[in-house]
């Protein structure tokens, strides 16, 4: 991207993350002593990276995860072609990428930068659709296929115990249809009715609860949607606010998840034949950057959800062979999974003040930093977009001004005057 270095500021620019300067996200701003603006800084997303945002209520948290979107979103054509980001949009706020941000024009111009929209693909659960379509989004349809779901999950997702006679039923069937590829709610329904060994109240009960899940409007027989998420330099946003079951936002999250995973393994497998020489190979799916914003939803600090294993262990600790990259945002550091903290290298840390979020991040503290979390969070005071920035890859920490969005902010808190 390029950006104009206003009169009188250091040409200098400071890169985090690592040292490769052809694949560059322009971030912001170094925060002078006296709050004018220092050098620029970007973050090198040549590698894989597992970032973590987290800021209070209104202080920047998702207005910082879009900024990082559309940096991927700048990188030079050629190199775009290669990463893909998918964003699972907890709050349905990340569709107004694809409008120019003309609130804040007048800032946007004063960093030398100009108010732009963004080429993005809206996905929504099929059972959806009308509503966007009446208020004129135009987005995609997406769903699960029902097959992918094994009983114990459908039992987490009915909430009922497995070893109840309803969720006994669950599982014996689905093990059983689960030899097929692919299934339709009917067909589940019929192997309720047919089976011999449970009782008719079991029965009745699960016949009840597929009936529900299919009226969910969030799963199909084969799935919609899945392939089309990952393609070369696309952003597909994938709204889930309109689920309203985490479990069921968690059994979304984790399929696509697990999907782009396995896809990820293959097309890394693929690369290193054609490394040896193996022309004859097909490419692969490319990189993809994955953001996640109220992600204690998916990965709260105690127990677990249908996504915290794909997450935490296939994204999160294994992610960085297979080129995936993670981005993570919360308000409440205390209430997200310990891990996600002490696997992250990239910390973004926007205005904290309740102690027991203070506290967390003091637990992971690296010992090249120096003062502690509480301190340094004090600096910023209360200016939003202000970060401080802790990078494991320099080994370094800063505070820096985040540039300003140049697609509309959708999450902006609505005022009772306007
Ligand atoms: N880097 C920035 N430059 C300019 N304005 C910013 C910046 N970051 C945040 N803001 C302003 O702060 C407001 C709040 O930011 P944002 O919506 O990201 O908060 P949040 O921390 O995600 O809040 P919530 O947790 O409620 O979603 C934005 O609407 C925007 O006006």
């Amino acid at each position: 991207m390029s950006y104009s270095l206003n009169a009188g500021v250091s040409k200098q620019q400071y890169i985090l993350g690592g040292n490769c300067e052809d694949v560059l996200l322009y971030m912001g701003r170094y925060l002078a002593r006296d709050r004018s603006s220092g050098s620029h800084v970007s973050l090198d997303v040549n590698k894989p990276h597992a970032v973590f945002i987290a800021g209070k209520r209104g202080y920047g948290k998702s207005y910082t995860m879009a900024v990082l979107m559309e940096g991927m979103m700048m990188l030079p054509s050629e190199i775009r072609s290669n990463v893909s980001s998918v964003v699972i949009d907890t709050m349905g706020i990340f569709w107004t990428l694809g409008k120019a941000n003309e609130v804040q024009k007048e800032q946007i111009l004063n960093w030398g930068l100009e108010p732009a929209p963004f080429d993005v693909d809206i996905f929504v659960p099929v059972g959806s659709l009308a509503s966007y379509k009446e208020r004129n989004i135009n987005v995609k349809p997406i769903s699960l296929p029902i097959s992918e779901i094994d009983g114990y999950e459908w039992c987490k997702l009915f909430c009922i115990d497995p070893v109840s006679p309803s969720g006994v039923l669950i599982i014996r069937l689905i093990y059983e249809l689960r030899n097929k590829e692919a299934f339709s709610f009917e067909e589940i329904i019929n192997s309720v009715m047919e089976d011999e060994r449970a009782d008719p109240v079991a029965k009745a009960a699960v016949e009840n609860h597929f009936r529900i899940a299919e009226s969910w409007g969030i799963f199909s027989e084969k799935g919609v949607g899945i392939t089309e998420l990952v393609k070369g330099g696309s952003t597909s946003v994938i709204d889930v606010s309109t689920i309203r079951s985490e479990a069921l936002r968690s059994a979304l999250v984790s399929s696509i998840a697990r999907n782009i995973y396995h896809l990820r393994l293959e097309a890394r497998r693929s690369y290193e034949r054609k490394m040896m020489g193996d022309n004859s190979v097909k490419n692969g799916i490319p990189m993809v950057w994955m953001f996640i914003d109220e992600a204690q939803q998916f990965l709260p600090a105690q127990g677990e959800t249908l996504a915290s294993d794909v997450l935490l262990n296939e994204w999160l600790k294994q992610g960085r062979q297979p080129g995936l990259s993670l981005v993570l945002a919360t308000q409440r550091p205390a209430s997200i999974h310990p891990d996600v903290l002490s696997q992250s290298d990239l910390v973004i840390c926007h205005r904290l003040t309740s102690k027991d979020d203070i506290n967390v991040l003091e637990s992971v503290r690296p010992t090249y930093m120096k003062g502690n979390f509480g301190d340094s969070i004090m600096k910023m005071e209360s200016e939003k977009g202000i970060a401080f920035v802790v990078d494991d890859n320099t080994e370094a920490t800063h505070i820096i001004r985040m540039r300003p969005r140049l697609s509309w902010h959708g999450g902006d808190d609505p005022s009772i005057i306007s």
